[in-house]
């Protein structure tokens, strides 16, 4: 853990309650996400992906341990102030885009502020909307767009209240190969030229060079991490690895 980690997670630890029994998804987790840096979490199916982003995020409360976003201890928030602190400092990019369908490019970007109660700035709207290039569809409405326009929109909808971390699930599960190439180079160079924070979770080793670092989960558990010049040949062997010692 690093003074500069924007995000941090201390022994995270998360179970779920079944009919059956109880099944651990985080099994003591520490990391932390530096500011201005981009990374990939990945592991096999089950390994606890989604469930440490939706942790990290303020999404899901951790059984055990501690979480920190930009110097707040989630713990210290009840639900109410964990809703505003996400409103605020954390933005959202999922698979499936999730714009509000009867709203245009714009109203969908404007919404979380909107909804954070904070003035709409259209000037600020269309820039954030220009700078995903979409400055031109703002009137449009998600239907009349692809989707890795869509997902270009969604990415300007999650930096308009400027927040300290982007969290993305699978943001190309949905995209092909052009599109996704597309909305990672935008996520590379959010990183590169304003120094935002992101973290992403993938199956694919390609979207995973993206990163600077990877992290890889098997059982719950933070296995291994790379960091540097990650190339996807590497991340595919390490993933290989796991996959065959899942099974
Ligand atoms: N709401 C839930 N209730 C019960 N078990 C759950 C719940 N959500 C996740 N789990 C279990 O927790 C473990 C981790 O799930 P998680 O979805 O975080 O894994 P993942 O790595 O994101 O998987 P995938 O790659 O398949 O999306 C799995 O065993 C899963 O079945």
């Amino acid at each position: 853990m690093e003074p500069a980690d924007i995000v941090q997670l201390w022994s995270v630890r998360k179970t779920y309650r079944t009919a059956a029994h109880d099944v651990t998804a985080l099994d003591g987790v520490t990391t932390g996400f530096r500011a201005g840096t981009f990374t990939a979490v990945m592991g096999p199916s089950g390994s606890g992906k989604s469930t440490l982003l939706h942790c990290a995020a303020g999404l899901d409360r951790p059984v055990a341990g501690k979480i920190v976003i930009d110097g707040v201890d989630l713990a210290t928030l009840d639900e109410n102030g964990l809703t505003m602190l996400r409103r605020e400092r954390v933005g959202f990019v999922f698979q499936a885009f999730n714009l509000v369908s009867a709203l245009t490019a714009e109203q969908n970007v404007s919404l979380p502020l909107r909804l954070a109660g904070r003035a709409i700035a259209p000037a600020e709207v269309r820039a954030a909307l220009a700078e995903v290039n979409m400055g031109d569809r703002a009137g449009h409405r998600p239907s009349r767009l692809s989707g890795g326009e869509q997902q270009r929109v969604a990415i300007a909808r999650a930096l308009i209240t400027r927040p300290a971390v982007v969290f993305a699930d699978e943001p190309t599960g949905a995209l092909d190969i052009k599109a996704s190439r597309g909305v990672l180079g935008l996520l590379r160079g959010l990183v590169d030229g304003q120094g935002q924070t992101v973290v992403m979770v993938t199956h694919d080793p390609v979207v995973a060079a993206y990163a600077d670092r990877v992290l890889f989960l098997a059982d719950g558990r933070l296995v291994e991490e790379f960091t540097g010049d990650v190339d996807a040949e590497s991340v595919a062997a390490r993933m290989a690895g796991l996959e065959s010692s899942a099974c």
